[in-house]
């Protein structure tokens, strides 16, 4: 049977990438994707500034909200202290299956927790799932009409504190209209955009940082 791009880019990693060493499985992730087949990763340019954002927060507790491959899972994660943990939701088993063996390729298990299913049903059940009360750090990059619902469910339960820090993908391309604008013209949050590329191409798009200020 035909393979799916996300088992070749798992095939590029472990072909490519040296076990337990998360900088040579993000290079050959982007190498795949560079020259052999895109793939909707962060990619290497908002990549590093999503690395700048991180290390500048130092985050203790992570929500991913679209894990794919895994690419972003160990991009932050590799970044993160000791004690730190990683929580990353999927939707898709397909996707899953891949992001969990690229994960484990890494070296990051440990520090990581990929739980299958919607962002809808499993942001309420976070805290008595996990131990979790709130986030230093969410990542947003799932489907794009789900990054304002989902940003006011996690207020609603609780889930941001004063200084939780969001970052969100595709502000610009595929784009979130919405979420752009509540989090720009809200009191409740201090916005900045971070102006790139769509991973591998020439085409705009930037993420946006948003302090939740309680
Ligand atoms: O759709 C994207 N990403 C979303 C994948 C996903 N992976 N997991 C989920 C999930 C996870 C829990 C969920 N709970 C409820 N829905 C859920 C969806 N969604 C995406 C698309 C593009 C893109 C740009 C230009 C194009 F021409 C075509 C495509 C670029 C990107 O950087 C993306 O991130
Ligand atoms: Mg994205």
């Amino acid at each position: 049977t035909q393979s799916t791009r996300p088992q070749r880019l798992l095939s590029a990693v472990q072909k490519n990438a040296t076990r337990g060493n998360p900088r040579s499985v993000v290079r050959a992730i982007d190498e795949f994707c560079r020259h052999k087949e895109w793939a909707m990763n962060v990619g290497d340019e908002k990549g590093c500034i999503l690395d700048s954002i991180v290390s500048e927060v130092n985050p203790v507790t992570v929500l991913e909200l679209g894990t794919y491959c895994g690419y972003s899972t160990v991009r932050i994660a590799s970044l993160l202290p000791p004690n730190a943990k990683l929580i990353t939701l999927e939707f898709n088993p397909d996707f899953a299956a891949i992001a969990r063996q690229v994960i484990a390729w890494a070296g990051l298990q440990d520090k990581v927790q990929l739980v299958e299913g919607s962002s809808g049903d499993w942001i309420p059940k976070i805290q008595e799932q996990f131990g979790i009360n709130t986030f230093d750090l969410v990542f947003l990059d799932h489907w794009k009409d789900r990054y304002l619902p989902d940003t006011k469910l996690m207020e609603k339960c609780g889930l941001l504190r004063k200084g939780s820090v969001l970052v969100a993908d595709n502000v610009i391309c595929p784009g979130t209209p919405d979420y752009l604008e509540y989090v720009r013209s809200s009191p409740c949050y201090k916005s900045q955009y971070f102006i790139s590329h769509l991973e591998y191409t020439k085409a705009e798009d930037g993420l946006e940082k948003s302090v939740f200020l309680g």
